[in-house]
């Protein structure tokens, strides 16, 4: 998407032709840092410390990743050697694993010679689709804002609660959740996004919020306790979040916090949405509370906070006492019960098997 008055997707190849270039959003909103990934090591570095992060840009990232491998060492003991080091690095987005895989599926038939250059492409192909999804979703999406702007007096904006960043940053582009948010923008219904800061990383109050300001997004950053007042007081439209995994019957894995949030939709009455592309479902599993990994990331991350002083300094800061020790669970899951519908590139699913299948039966089949 934009930034200032240029246009970035969030990974591309360097100009050197081989190189991978990325956002590392650890530093917004306050600098923008491209770094280039030349090895796996750092490529296995950015995922894990999240320089990237959000599912789909996890995936394409550690597609790159096997190309820069496979220009570097194209034999199956590389191939597999950097399957099992890019997937230890994140246990709950599934888009690793199933770019993993289809990386190595699509390059171990290959002869060696070709494997370097076909990998860049096919990475590069799923970051183009990835931008195709993400703009039908985008679509399906919509045709939910415009009813609800339909019902609403004329001018009074559709205000839309998300959690998290499942934004263009959490994408190749346009990202899932935000996607029917900015299309919303360019057909003039007006919107308003109640930001959750979404603790401990602050995805939404460094990136969703970067994300809004730079397209021009009514918006409007809150802590994360504060969603269920404000749907108490009928201050929200709707709920839009992302997913990093969500089951074969509409369990959905997101972000730490969006659990509560479709518990305080669903007591009072408003619609709650899960964006999402079609890798991001886990065909193979039916329970999200019993299958899905849910990652435990550092107590330090609780413990210390990222911000810009008054010296223009960006750094951590400790809120709370050093004998204190943290929990960090980094996801939670929602049943499939509290989902309103799942918006798809396909079309908006019921948050059920039924529903999943009659957008995608050959998933089904294939399972
Ligand atoms: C479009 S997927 C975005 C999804 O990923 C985020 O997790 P993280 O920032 O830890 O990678 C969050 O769960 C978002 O909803």
């Amino acid at each position: 998407m934009n930034v200032g008055d240029r246009h970035f997707r969030t990974i591309w190849v360097n100009e050197d032709g081989w190189g991978v270039d990325i956002i590392d959003q650890r530093w917004l909103p306050h600098e923008f840092r491209v770094e280039t990934l030349r090895d796996v090591k750092a490529t296995a570095t950015a995922i894990r410390d999240m320089w990237v992060r959000g599912a789909p840009l996890i995936g394409v990232t550690a597609a790159y990743g096997m190309a820069l491998a496979m220009r570097a060492d194209p034999s199956d003991t590389a191939l597999d050697a950097t399957w099992e080091r890019l997937h230890a690095t994140r246990p709950t987005a599934i888009n690793l694993k199933w770019a993993l895989d289809g990386m190595r599926s699509f390059l171990r038939p290959l002869p060696e010679a070709e494997r370097a250059a076909a990998a860049y492409r096919r990475a590069g192909e799923l970051a183009d689709e990835d931008v195709e999804l993400n703009r039908g979703i985008g679509r399906n999406g919509l045709a939910v804002i415009r009813e609800i702007a339909g019902r609403k007096k004329p001018g009074e904006p559709v205000n839309i609660l998300t959690h998290c960043n499942a934004g263009w940053l959490a994408t190749v582009d346009y990202g899932t959740a935000t996607s029917p948010i900015y299309l919303a923008g360019e057909e003039n219904i007006p919107v308003h996004v109640y930001v959750d800061e979404t603790r401990p990383r602050n995805q939404g109050a460094q990136l969703t919020a970067w994300e809004m300001a730079g397209h021009g997004v009514p918006h409007t950053l809150i802590v994360d306790n504060a969603g269920g007042h404000l749907m108490q007081r009928g201050a929200i439209d709707m709920v839009i979040v992302g997913t990093d995994r969500t089951t074969a019957n509409g369990d959905v894995c997101n972000k730490i916090g969006t659990y509560l949030k479709a518990l305080a939709a669903h007591d009072n009455g408003v619609p709650f949405y899960v964006a999402l592309p079609s890798p991001t479902i886990d065909w193979t599993i039916s329970d999200g509370l019993r299958d899905v990994p849910i990652e435990e990331r550092a107590d330090e991350e609780v413990s210390l906070v990222w911000g810009r002083d008054a010296d223009g300094e960006v750094r951590q800061v400790r809120i709370s006492p050093e004998a204190t020790p943290a929990a960090n669970p980094a996801f939670d899951v929602t049943p499939a019960r509290l989902v309103t519908g799942l918006i798809t590139e396909r079309g908006i699913a019921a948050a059920s098997t039924d529903g999943l299948k009659a957008l995608f039966p050959e998933k089904v089949a294939a399972a």
